[in-house]
């Protein structure tokens, strides 16, 4: 089933707007996430769909239908939360049964599809336990199985894996987006962790400032960032922001680090933004333009903190094959080698360009207006 949301808006106290003009549609079966930092909206957007607090304006479309002014049960679509929402002193199947059983299903049918449902979640064996007597990621697929069960094809879920080890939560990422495809369901999956949305999602909506920053697949926020607070929301370490200087002709800061410049853009009214990966260090140069502040070892990247002579902070990615290459306190010079994006001083993107480097020499540099 579809859903489209027209010009939705949310005030709660009649004054503030908590959410401006919110417009998608969402295609069936579609895995679509919604992500932004804590309080921008999210959880407010998700229950105006699912019925549960009315909007203040704008509409909400279930396939082509407008059900802006339905109770959640007439919306056909069910609810995961963060914290499961299960009921203590029920059983594993009776919680699942639950909501069957609040609306009257046969009885016969109300067993044949907890079980089904249970079995999918991987718990046909523990259905006469207690909550209680349960894992946490057990008990999330409990209110996996009660969703299965109501067999609604559109599926809300708020932060459902919020409370579960980092492990944990990996495995059942994977789960949920098989269930997912699997029963052919659309899912709208509100989470403010960027590397969910991104492993999960089919398509991502950034929420931030009370407004939708951006919508697009995984691929095309992480390439293609609308301004510099979608560009720095996904991706780590952090996108680097720096701040340019004033210098004819250039594009610089007063590092100086140098970036090709489209004719247009008057160089001190923007701001840089470039992935640590699309930066890199030279060592043994007479020209250094910043200090090595901290090193860290991740795995198969190696994180370094960098102060540039002009006090801008940058992180740069490198192979750990080079480890012994950088110790703090070093003087190094720091190029872009790569692509880098241009936003004016509001963060929203004017420009983007791409520098490369051999030998410490630029060998290409290209731009392009946005
Ligand atoms: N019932 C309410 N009455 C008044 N204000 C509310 C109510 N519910 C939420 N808010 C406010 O609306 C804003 C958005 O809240 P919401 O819970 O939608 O954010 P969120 O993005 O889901 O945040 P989090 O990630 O922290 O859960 C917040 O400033 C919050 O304080």
């Amino acid at each position: 089933m579809s859903i489209e949301l027209k010009n939705l808006s949310k005030s709660y106290d009649g004054n503030t707007l908590t959410l401006k003009d919110v417009s998608v549609r969402i295609e069936t079966g579609e895995f679509f996430a919604i992500v932004g930092p804590s309080g921008c909206g999210k959880s407010t957007l998700l229950r105006m769909i699912a019925g549960l607090i009315p909007a203040t304006d704008g509409n909400v479309l279930i396939d082509e239908k407008d059900v802006t002014n339905l109770p959640p049960q007439d919306r056909n679509l069910t609810m995961v939360f963060q914290n499961y929402a299960l009921f203590p002193f029920l059983t594993v199947k009776d919680n699942v049964a639950f909501g069957l059983k609040a609306r009257k299903v046969d009885q016969t049918e109300i067993d044949q599809r907890v079980a089904k449902a249970l079995e999918m979640v991987d718990l046909a064996e523990l259905g006469d336990r207690k909550p209680k007597e349960l894992s946490g990621g057990q008990r999330q697929r409990v209110a996996l199985a009660r969703a299965i069960a109501s067999d609604a094809k559109i599926c809300l879920m708020d932060e459902p894996l919020s409370n579960l080890d980092a492990q944990l939560r990996t495995k059942m990422r994977a789960e949920i987006r098989e269930l997912q495809q699997h029963l052919g369901l659309t899912v709208i999956y509100v989470t403010h962790d960027q590397v969910e949305a991104m492993t999960m999602a089919d398509r991502i909506m950034v929420l931030h400032d009370h407004e939708v920053q951006q919508i697009g697949t995984p691929l095309q926020i992480y390439q293609d960032p609308r301004n510099a607070f979608v560009g720095q929301f996904f991706g780590t370490p952090r996108m680097n922001l720096l701040e340019t200087t004033p210098n004819e002709g250039q594009l610089q800061t007063a590092a100086p680090l140098y970036f090709a410049k489209p004719a247009e853009i008057e160089p001190h009214n923007c701001l840089i933004g470039i992935r640590p990966t699309n930066l890199t260090i030279l060592t043994d140069v007479s020209d250094a333009n910043a200090r090595i502040e901290n090193v860290e070892y991740l795995g198969t990247q190696l994180i370094i903190e960098a102060a540039m002579d002009d006090g801008q902070e940058v992180r740069i990615v490198q192979d750990t094959e080079q480890a012994d290459l950088y110790g703090v306190n070093q003087r190094i010079k720091v190029v872009p080698n790569g692509k880098f994006f241009i936003f004016d001083q509001k963060g929203q993107r004017i420009g983007q360009g791409e520098e490369e480097i051999e030998d410490g020499t630029i060998t290409e540099a290209k731009y392009a207006l946005s």
